[in-house]
Parts: structure tokens; C-alpha cells; sequence
């Protein structure tokens, strides 16, 4: 059996819009299926959950930006059972982009009904004081969660998006709050080994796949089958060269810059001076001063060709 668990409000409607564009191929080819439209993060992960323990084996697709993804993924649970498949209909598509997904609707459906390749891929969680959280492309605090907040809120998202132009809502949104960030004081610490001390923090993001923000591959080598999670950490450095890096990441060249730092890590706990945004996989779940990432042992067992 296959559930649709669509965001009808993705990509400011466009979810909707592809589901209409595929249903009929499902009726066409009786499937057995049932459509489930999302309402919010809260009830979408508690739908997959009880999906996940009542209905399994199953596969669950989600039909959505990788903000839907990451809801579906917070739900999930009896992972040996449950098959995931993805129509990416977001603005920003990291999670398609790392993993090379069809993003053609129907073709996207067609691997699905008939896949080829299907892996085990890792998934990580975010924990703070207040909060945990799975996710699967990324999840960082500073200036790229302060850019995800901004477009959560931006009146220019919608319009962006009718004019297939949402990537450049995230390009907007980062240049205001370039000139608005502060960078606070914050401490890293690698595997309860390594301790780094950073004067002045713009960003720290832990990722699982290569891109986040819509499309820059700030984590070249991130790869959601190996068995450790990258982290990018970005030093203050005059607006100037951030606004020269910035593009170079869109190519993964940005770590030639003195100031950018790569890891690669199992576990890791940052600790800044004062509570900045957090974002999974583009999402915001809140603010905080501490937040832990780490691998998780249960596999997403993924449709990808
Ligand atoms: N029916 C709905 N109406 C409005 N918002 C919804 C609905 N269902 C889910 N949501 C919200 O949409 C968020 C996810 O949006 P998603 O990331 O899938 O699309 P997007 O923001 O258009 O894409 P992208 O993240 O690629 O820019 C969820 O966290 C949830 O809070």
C-alpha cells in the first residue's frame, strides 16, 4: 500500500498542483493508494507515526519541499518496514539536488511505482535543551537558520515562487541578513575529543547531504551512506568576502577560504554565547544557545532510482 503525504501548500501551491498531475496516473494504473493532505508539521508527523505502527509494510511518499520531508521523517518509526519515496515540489530541492532525485513528477512517480535502486541511508537529530529533532539534508545555527527564518516569513516568497524564482528569495533574504548578523562567541566539541574555540561564529551547520539553502554545497562530501556526519563552520570575516564565498559554494570551491572549516564527526555539541536560530533540514523549531548533532542508528530505507 502506498501513502501520499502531500503538502498541497509547497512551493506556494505547487504541491497541490502536482498531485492533480499524478493521481490520475495512480487511477489509471489501480493502485492502491491513499492520499493524505498535510495541515502542519505537528499533525504531519503524528499522521506518519501512527501510519508507521498501524499500516506497515508500507511505503510512505511525501509530496512536498524538504521542509514536508523532514516532517514525515520526525514521524517515522518501525523503519525496517516502511519504504520511503519522495516528489520533490519545494523551492529550494536540497534533498532532491544531493541525492540526484527525479524531480519530473511523473518520472518521480514512475521510480517510485517501479524503483531500481532503493538504499539505506543515515539520518541524524538535533538536540538542545528545550528540543529534538530528526533530519536528513542538514541542520545549522546562525546565519544560514536566520536566512530559513527570514523565508518562512517573506512576503516575496510567494510571487518568487509563481515565477519559478524561489531560489531567489533565499539570495535576498541572505544578503539582508548578512549585513544584520552578528557573530557571537561559540565553543565545538568533536566526538567528546576535540574542543575548538571560536572568537566569532557566522555559521555552523551539521549535513548529512552535500547542499543546503538551495543549492549551495557547503558540505562537499557529505554522504547520507557513510557512517559520519560533515559540519561546515564559518568564522566571522569581513561582508566583503563573505559576499565573494557565497557563490563559490554553489560549486563546493568555498573551503579554499581561510576562515571556512570542514569536519567530519559521529557527534557534536556548539555552544554560543547567546540563543541564535536553529533550523533541520530548513525548518525552525526554535532558538538556542546549545545544540548537540549526532548520527542515529535507525536506517531510511530510500527509493532514489
Ligand atoms: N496545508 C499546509 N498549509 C500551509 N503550510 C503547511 C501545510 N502543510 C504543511 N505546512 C508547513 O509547510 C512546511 C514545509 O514546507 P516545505 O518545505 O515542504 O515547502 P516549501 O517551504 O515551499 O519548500 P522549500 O523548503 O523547498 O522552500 C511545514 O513545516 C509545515 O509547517
Amino acid at each position: 500500500m502506498y501513502y501520499f503525504i502531500i503538502n498541497p501548500n509547497s512551493s506556494s501551491g505547487k504541491g497541490l498542483l502536482i498531485w492533480k498531475s499524478i493521481e490520475p496516473v495512480l487511477k489509471e494504473r489501480n493502485v492502491d493508494y491513499h492520499p493524505f493532505f498535510t495541515k502542519d508539521r505537528e499533525s504531519t508527523a503524528h499522521l506518519v507515526k501512527r501510519l508507521c505502527t498501524e499500516k506497515a509494510p508500507a511505503t510512505i511518499v511525501a509530496v512536498g519541499g524538504d521542509g514536508t520531508v523532514n516532517d514525515v521523517l520526525n514521524g517515522l518509526a518501525n523503519f525496517e518496514n516502511i519504504t520511503f519515496g519522495y516528489i520533490p515540489s519545494g523551492s529550494g530541492n536540497d534533498l532532491a539536488r544531493g541525492l540526484h532525485l527525479e524531480t519530473d513528477p511523473e518520472k518521480a512517480l514512475e521510480r517510485i511505482l517501479s524503483p531500481t535502486r532503493t538504499e539505506s541511508l543515515r539520518i541524524a537529530s538535533v538536540s538542545t535543551p528545550a528540543f529534538s529533532r530528526r533530519f536528513l539534508v542538514s541542520s545549522g545555527l546562525g546565519f544560514d537558520a536566520a536566512v530559513c527564518e527570514g523565508a518562512l516569513h517573506s512576503r516575496f516568497k510567494k510571487f518568487l515562487n509563481q515565477l519559478h524564482l524561489g531560489k531567489l528569495t533565499y539570495t535576498g533574504i541572505a544578503l539582508k541578513e548578512l549585513f544584520l548578523s552578528h557573530c557571537p562567541k561559540a565553543k565545538l566539541i568533536l566526538d567528546e575529543a576535540t574542543v575548538v574555540e571560536v572568537p566569532a561564529m557566522f555559521f555552523t551547520a551539521a549535513m548529512n547531504l552535500p547542499y543546503e539553502g538551495g543549492g549551495f554545497q557547503f558540505c562537499p562530501k557529505a554522504d547520507p551512506k557513510d557512517d559520519r556526519l560533515d559540519l561546515i563552520l564559518v568564522e566571522k570575516m569581513p561582508k566583503l568576502k563573505i559576499l565573494c564565498l557565497l557563490p563559490t559554494a554553489f560549486f563546493g570551491k568555498h573551503t579554499r577560504f581561510h576562515g571556512v572549516h570542514i569536519y567530519t564527526f559521529k557527534e557534536a555539541t556548539l555552544i554560543t554565547e547567546r540563543p541564535l536560530f536553529l533550523h533541520t533540514d530548513g525548518e525552525i523549531p526554535g532558538k538556542t544557545m546549545e545544540a548537540t548533532w549526532r548520527l542515529l542508528s535507525e536506517k531510511l530505507s530510500m527509493i532514489l532510482e
